[in-house]
């Protein structure tokens, strides 16, 4: 396919995906990557150096990636005549599979909708998962940061966050307020006449496709528990409906059997035969429970605003969202991405923590079965750590560690491999 502004390298090729969802990897495979708002000019460029140095050192050149720029955000806005979101950028995303993004910057309150959100709609990119784990020496506000080792499945495409609200006062608001009152007897909204209103969709189909990854996962990784975190209590036919398929689905895909008489269940793991306990826990003691027994969860599946409320949380405990990484995944396309935002204040100087994108990118090397590249990945951050050659976010809470900017630290780490 012929792009207007992407180069396509003429030294890489492309990966493909069978029709079990496997990967062909080359040994030089394309891979697309989206710069990012604010601090995006500093990290990927770093995250490009670092995996590039582990893949050299893991493969001795005999496997290389090669990168190819797409645009997206403040960027593609100046490459693209004033377009945030290029049509080629998600033709490029879904052509070549595999790709990586730094943040985009999203308004409050007004502007355009998220892009971070449109891509993983227009892509169908149903499942976010972040993994939450600690590496030692990094400083922590909890007592035993080590306790935590978990995985997020958030549920990527649904809820609150699929963007479908009104604002205030306009026409469409009235509307569907009037509609509310006047044909589903709806006699609770304390303000009808300046109130916005959004929609909630969560769907049987989503929440079973998102819990059934989760606990492929579980069953993949040998954990112990997958953890359906909602707020069913309060929002019954959404939050409560996702709890109530997210055991279904343990019983129809898994043979899931009650546990003590339910709703708790359990399955056994093919491959290991321990058993995986499926259970649930209500939102906001979850918000409780991750900080006082982080040591009973494990795998996490739960809604889009939910999981992004606990990815940040759960982050802040092993060092902050600067180290947090992530992907966002359908069945053929995957973007990893960190979990941080554009941090604009700190936009290019050199001085974030590029961690939360390198990790991201060593879930990408895993995803394309490189892992020894991503434990070397692995082995420069904890070797970097374990010096305290710490970007800012770091250094400023531990005692005795050197300052490093943003670009010192990935030198730091690639020394370390
Ligand atoms: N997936 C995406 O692309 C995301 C995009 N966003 C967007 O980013 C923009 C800014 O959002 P905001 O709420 O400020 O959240 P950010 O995540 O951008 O920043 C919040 C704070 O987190 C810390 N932080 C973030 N990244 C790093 C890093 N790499 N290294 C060290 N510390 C870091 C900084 O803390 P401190 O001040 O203590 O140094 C920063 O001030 C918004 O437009 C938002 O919509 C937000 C989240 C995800
Ligand atoms: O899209 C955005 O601006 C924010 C997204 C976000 O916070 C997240 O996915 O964790
Ligand atoms: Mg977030």
């Amino acid at each position: 396919m012929g792009y207007q502004h992407i180069q396509i390298p003429t030294d890489g090729e492309k990966i493909t995906v069978n029709s079990d969802f496997s990967l062909n990897v080359p040994s030089n495979p394309i891979i697309p990557f989206i710069e990012g708002d604010g601090i995006g000019v500093d990290i990927t460029p770093v995250m490009i150096k670092v995996i590039d140095a582990a893949v050299a050192k893991a493969y001795g050149g005999s496997k290389k990636i090669s990168w190819m720029e797409v645009y997206c955000g403040e960027k593609a806005a100046e490459t693209y005549d004033g377009d945030w979101f290029p049509a080629e950028t998600l033709d490029a995303i879904k052509e070549y599979s595999v790709s990586i993004k730094g943040p985009l910057t999203t308004p409050v309150g007004g502007g355009f909708r998220s892009l971070n959100v449109a891509l993983r709609q227009e892509l169908d990119l149903y499942v976010c998962q972040r993994p939450v784990r600690w590496f030692e020496g990094v400083p922590s506000p909890v007592k035993e940061p080590g306790k935590v080792d978990m995985c997020i499945f958030r549920e990527n495409s649904e809820d609150i966050y699929a963007g479908i609200e009104w604002r205030a006062g306009t026409d469409e608001a009235k509307k569907v307020i009037d509609f509310m009152r006047n044909e589903m007897g709806v006699t609770k909204i304390r303000f009808p006449e300046d109130c916005g209103i959004g929609v909630k969709p969560v769907s049987k189909e989503g929440t079973k496709r998102l819990v059934i990854k989760a606990i492929q996962y579980a069953i993949d990784q040998d954990k112990d528990s997958v953890t359906l975190v909602h707020k069913g209590n309060i929002m019954k036919f959404t939050e409560g409906a996702f709890c109530d398929w997210g055991y279904e689905v343990a019983k129809e895909e898994f043979r899931a059997q009650p546990l003590d008489g339910g709703p708790w269940q359990v399955i056994k793991n093919p491959n290991t035969g321990k058993d995986i306990v499926i259970k649930d826990v209500i939102a906001d003691a979850m918000l409780q429970q991750i900080l006082l027994r982080p040591a009973e969860y494990d795998v996490i599946a739960t809604l889009n605003l939910n999981g992004d409320y606990l990815s940040d949380a759960l982050a802040a405990q092993v060092g902050g969202i600067g180290i947090a990484p992530g992907a966002n995944l359908s069945d053929d396309i995957a973007i990893f991405e960190a979990t941080h935002g554009t941090a604009p204040k700190y936009a290019g100087q050199d001085k974030v923590n590029p961690g939360s994108l390198i990790l991201s990118a060593e879930m990408m090397l895993r995803h394309l079965g490189w892992n020894d590249a991503a434990d070397l990945v692995v082995k420069g951050m904890e070797g970097a750590i374990s010096e305290k050659t710490v970007t800012y976010d770091f250094e400023r809470l531990m005692d005795g560690a050197k300052l490093m900017s943003c670009s010192q630290f990935g030198d730091a780490m690639i020394a370390k491999m």
